[in-house]
């Protein structure tokens, strides 16, 4: 079985994924993670140097990759994976595989993502927090028409990791 964790920047996929695949006993890859193994360059590096164009190509083709990979798998995904090229068919046409959105409000997605935007080369420049509140409101609506074809929807606003992974396990049956 492999899960796929979707969701905006900062919804936890890369946090929650790796506790999940340790739960589970399952093998744990981040997408992210496989594109800075690959390129031996951290995301920002890859996205100033060569541009997002590049980056969303190798994500593409590491998403392949994992897809053709073995299975007992948890694959937490970049939030932009699932929005590009024809990623999110590939995702839900992926066999003995299951996909799961980590949703939660712009308010606390603002809230983690001002802490941590100088990870992320999509927001780093975002100064004060209305405008970065501002651009995730805009993104995550554009976003939502591919994270809302997963199979799985969680609303995570008010729920600790241990409860997250626990709803999860209990979607899975
Ligand atoms: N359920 C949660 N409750 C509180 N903080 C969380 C939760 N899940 C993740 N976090 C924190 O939010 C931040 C972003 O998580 P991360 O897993 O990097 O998100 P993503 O991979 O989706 O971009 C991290 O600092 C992480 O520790
Ligand atoms: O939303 C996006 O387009 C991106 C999300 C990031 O992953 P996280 O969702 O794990 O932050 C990373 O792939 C890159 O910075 C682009
Ligand atoms: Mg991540």
């Amino acid at each position: 079985m492999k899960i796929f964790l979707l969701g905006y920047m900062g919804s936890g996929k890369s946090y929650i994924g790796k506790q999940l695949a340790v739960s589970l006993g399952y093998e744990f890859i981040d997408l992210d993670e496989e594109i800075e193994k690959k390129e031996n360059s951290s995301i920002p590096e890859i996205f100033e140097r060569r541009g997002e164009v590049f980056f969303r190509k190798i994500e593409r083709q590491m998403l392949e990759e994992v897809i053709q990979s073995g299975t007992s798998l948890i694959i937490s995904l970049g939030g932009g994976t699932p929005c590009y090229g024809d990623n999110m068919e590939l995702i839900k046409q992926a066999e003995n595989s299951t996909s799961i959105y980590l949703k939660l409000k712009v308010e606390n997605l603002t809230e983690r993502l001002f802490k941590e935007k100088d990870q992320r080369p999509l927001i780093s420049h975002l100064e004060d927090k209305e405008k970065l509140e501002e651009f995730i409101r805009k993104h995550l609506f554009e976003r939502g028409f591919y994270y809302n074809q997963s199979q799985h929807i969680i609303n995570c606003d008010s729920l600790s990791p241990e409860e997250i992974i626990r709803e999860i396990k209990s979607r899975l049956g």
